[in-house]
Order: C-alpha cells, then structure tokens, then sequence
C-alpha cells in the first residue's frame, strides 16, 4: 500500500508562528464568557480538529456529548457545587481561602458544554499498542480534547475544562451509557479576553515550573545545567514569561 508522501518542510513561517502562538496563548477560560451562540460552522471545525487527533491503533474511541439544554446544565452545575464544597475541605487551610476564591467553571455561562467520551470496546478487545499499557485509549481523548482547545484558541474561543464533580453524576445527567467513559467536560464559547497568565499562577497557587529542570538525561536525575539546551530552555522560557517568544526566538 502506498500513498504520496507531503513534503517534510516547516510550514510558511506566518503558519508556523499562528500554532506557536495558539498553544502560548491558550488559557483555561472560566469567568470570560459571552452568551453569543457558536456557529454550526465553527463548532464543525472544533470538532474536525479532535477527531484528528492521534489515537491508539487509530481507535478514535471518542465521541462527543454537545450540551445546550439548560435543564441537563443545571445538573451538572449542581454536581460541581457539591464536589466543590468537599474539594475545599481537602485543601490545606491555608489554601482553602484562595480555593475558594477560583472561579473553576462556566458550565451555565459558555453557550454550549461538549462531553468528550471514551469507548473503550470501540476496536474491539485487542489493539495495537494498547496491548501492554491498557490506558492508552483514555490517553488517546485527551489528544482529541487538546487538538479541540487549540483549534478554539485559533477560532477566538474559549475552552474551560470542568473535573470537579462525580463523574457518575455527570454520565447520569448525560445519559452516557456504563460502558462509555467521560473524559472531559468542556465549557465553549466566546470569551471577552485571554489571560495573559493561567489564572492558577496569577493567584500565587502555583507557578509554571522551570523547564531546564523537568529535562533528564539518559536516566532519571541526570541533570545537564551547564549544557547548551539547557541554557536554550531557560532563554527561551525567559522569553514566553515576556511575550518575546515569537518575535525573537523562531528564526
Ligand atoms: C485534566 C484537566 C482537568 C482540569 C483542568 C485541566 C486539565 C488538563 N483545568 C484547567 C487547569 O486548571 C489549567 O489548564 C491550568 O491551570 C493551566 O492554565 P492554562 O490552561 O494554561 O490557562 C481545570 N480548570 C478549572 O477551572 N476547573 C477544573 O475542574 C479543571 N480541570
């Protein structure tokens, strides 16, 4: 079986610069949505872009739940009232406050909800490189939500990940059957603005960690501080922190 191969180069550099800014400047967006409807359109591009993301033995075990109805989005609200209460309890007390503060959804603001779901009998009981490592599938939606977060980013959306909650609850409020996982229960829509930091960082819950030191080599905690791509990966993390990425560190 042959098919023609496309031409490995880098894409036009205005292409190129649009993903690296799509994935800098995408955000987690809960507080800034706008009730204005999305486009059938747009939302077919959205889901274009997951459904070619890459999947183990290209199972594509997703699918995806779009919720409008108010009554259906109400109860998954409620679950999140709930988990979020006991959330807060698990938090440290010095932590609770600031847990408390975070606006951590926009389940009834976002103008349409999309359930990323997970089959994990899709392709049946055997596949290609889910052999050995049984999560692969699961892994494989995730790739689908990202491939979506990023596409919204470049349509001017934005996607807000909702986690606090029972899943049982939310599959429930869905009608997704047991055997169909939910992975990602995502808020969508347009927003008034991006933050320019992730919101968890600018209230001091945790900063973005150094990359240079996440890096090892050959063998875990084989650290190379000294080395040239470490220098790079401290430059070039100095210059995202700066808004100077772009401009200055693609050639
Ligand atoms: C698996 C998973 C689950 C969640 C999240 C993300 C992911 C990957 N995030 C968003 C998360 O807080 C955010 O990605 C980080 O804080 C980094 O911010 P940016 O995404 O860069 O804006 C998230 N955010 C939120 O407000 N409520 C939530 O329940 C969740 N759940």
């Amino acid at each position: 079986m042959t098919d023609a191969l496309l031409p490995a180069v880098p894409l036009p550099e205005a292409e190129r610069d649009g993903v690296y800014r799509a994935i800098l400047t995408r955000r987690d967006t809960r507080g800034e949505f706008l009730p204005d409807p999305i486009s059938d359109e747009v939302l077919s591009r959205l889901l274009i872009a997951a459904h070619h993301a890459p999947s183990v033995g290209y199972m594509q075990p997703w699918s995806f739940v779009l919720v409008r109805d108010q009554a259906v989005r109400t109860k998954v609200h409620d679950a999140f009232v709930k988990a979020h209460a006991e959330a807060a309890m698990m938090f440290s007390e010095d932590k609770r406050d600031i847990y408390r503060s975070l606006k951590l959804e926009g389940i009834l603001e976002s103008p349409v909800n999309i359930c990323v779901t997970c089959d994990r009998d899709r392709a049946g009981p055997v596949v290609i490189g889910r052999t050995h490592i049984p999560t692969m599938d699961l892994f494989s939606s995730v790739c689908a939500v990202e491939n979506l977060w990023l596409a919204a980013r470049a349509e001017g959306l934005g996607v807000g990940w909702v986690s606090i909650f029972d899943n049982d609850t939310v599959r429930e409020a869905l009608g997704i059957p047991p055997q169909i996982l939910p992975i990602a229960y995502l808020c969508v829509g347009k927003v008034r603005g991006y933050h320019k930091t992730p919101e968890l960082q600018a209230a001091g819950w945790r900063p973005r960690l150094p990359l240079d030191e996440l890096v090892h080599y050959d063998h875990w905690g084989e650290a190379r501080p000294d080395s040239a791509l470490s220098e790079l990966l401290r430059q070039d993390q100095r210059a995202v922190a700066e808004g100077r990425f772009i401009d200055e560190r693609l050639p």
